[in-house]
């Protein structure tokens, strides 16, 4: 594949040295090195397969450090962020370790929550576990706003269970709408809708909050999901943690009892936490800003200064000729590329429209080319 792009290195800018003790500490991503999916630790046949139907061969280092602090010797014992460049790979870092854990769940309910900033991006990320969870007989859900709430709720949260136990006592017949997904993608809005609205959308058994993009999740309040998430979670972590729970939560066919890691203590009482990983590309290292995630014994994966990872076989080109001669010399260098994949980005909307309709005027052009950009529907675009 080959881009038109400026060669220089994408920087972050430089960093001081952080406030927070354990950002100065990091594991170094750049350390490990790529594993062939055969040689990951522990990793379940089925999703072997299923990475193999992906076309993926080998693990990126990013999605290798977090395995080894997830499934591997570190056992999730601490909340996680990543702060590894853009196409590093850090979906899959999450998406995989989440999927492995939960594969051996007996209940199916709302078990990991990921929010994303945008549609498109929960979309993409939804996909990813899409291609990994069902495997392992996980189901995924997104709250993203993409169809009617209505439409929403009926895939995510399963009606009474009336008619189908009929020998069950009456309590169990009587039950709540629960949940029908184990691994929700969410953008904060729509989460909060659910969360505010729904009957039966319950955080109760969540044990896993994915953040990704955490600095624009971060920068923004979005109705203050984060907070309640955090407090609806802990609440729920504090009944569990109650030596006399009341009956109709015994009762309750979905009660579990949630292990993930260390378990948290206070004043000799212990309850099960919420785990967390973050990511970004450029993480904060404001603590006024990270401390809203209230995060658990911290550890920091980092990479690099890199803003973004370029892929193995990607070529970039330096063409400097005129403006004015700008949209001639890309069709010399496209049909010079003849045979291979190009992408071409350009400043803006309005200017990938005129670049490719000036394209359109070339009738005998010996490559095809689409415009790929926010003016084409969603539905064209994926
Ligand atoms: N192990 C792998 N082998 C081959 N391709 C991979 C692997 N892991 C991820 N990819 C591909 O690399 C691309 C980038 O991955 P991904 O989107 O997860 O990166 P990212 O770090 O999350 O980037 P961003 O910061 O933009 O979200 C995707 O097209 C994905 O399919």
């Amino acid at each position: 594949m080959v881009v038109m792009a400026r060669k220089e290195d994408h920087e972050a800018p430089s960093s001081r040295v952080p406030h927070l003790p354990w950002m100065r500490y990091p594991v170094d991503i750049d350390s490990f090195s790529d594993c062939p999916v055969a040689h990951l630790p522990r990793l379940d046949p089925r999703l072997v397969g299923a990475l193999h139907r992906m076309g993926i061969e080998s693990f990126f280092q990013v999605q290798v450090a977090a395995w080894l602090e997830t499934i591997g010797p570190g056992a999730f014992e601490r909340d996680i962020c990543i702060n590894s460049p853009t196409g590093s790979g850090k979906t899959l870092s999450y998406a995989l370790p989440i999927v492995q854990m939960l594969s051996t769940r007996k209940v199916r309910c709302l078990r990991a929550l990921v929010v994303l900033p945008t549609r498109d991006l929960a979309l993409q990320v939804k996909e990813v576990f899409d291609c990994i969870a069902p495997v392992v007989g996980l189901s995924v859900g997104s709250a993203v706003g993409q169809s009617s709430i209505a439409d929403e709720v009926s895939d995510l949260i399963e009606r009474s269970k009336q008619g189908l136990y009929p020998t069950l006592d009456e309590e169990y017949i009587q039950m709540e709408p629960q949940t029908k997904v184990d691994i929700l993608v969410a953008t904060p809005g729509r989460l909060m809708d659910h969360i505010n609205m729904t009957k039966g959308f319950s955080l109760e058994h969540l044990q896993y909050l994915v953040v990704d993009e955490t600095d624009r999740m971060l920068r923004e309040a979005y109705q203050s999901w984060l907070p309640t998430v955090i407090r609806l979670n802990r609440s729920t972590s504090q009944n569990h943690s109650m030596p006399n729970m009341n009956k109709k939560t015994l009762l309750h066919p979905l009660t579990t009892i949630r292990r993930s890691g260390v378990e948290r203590g206070i004043k000799g009482k212990c309850f099960p936490r919420l785990a967390k990983i973050i990511l970004s590309a450029t993480l904060t290292q404001d603590p006024s800003k990270l401390s809203q995630l209230e995060l658990h014994h911290p550890l920091l994966l980092n990479s690099g200064k890199k803003r973004y990872r370029m892929p193995i076989k990607l070529e970039s080109f330096k063409l400097i000729c005129k403006s004015n001669l700008k949209p001639l010399s890309l069709i010399v260098l496209l049909q010079e590329l003849l045979g291979k994949k190009c992408l071409v980005f350009t400043s803006s909307v309005e200017s990938s429209h005129r670049l490719s309709t000036l394209l359109e005027f070339f009738e005998d052009l010996p490559f095809k080319f689409s415009e790929y950009s926010r003016l084409q529907r969603e539905s064209t675009r994926r």
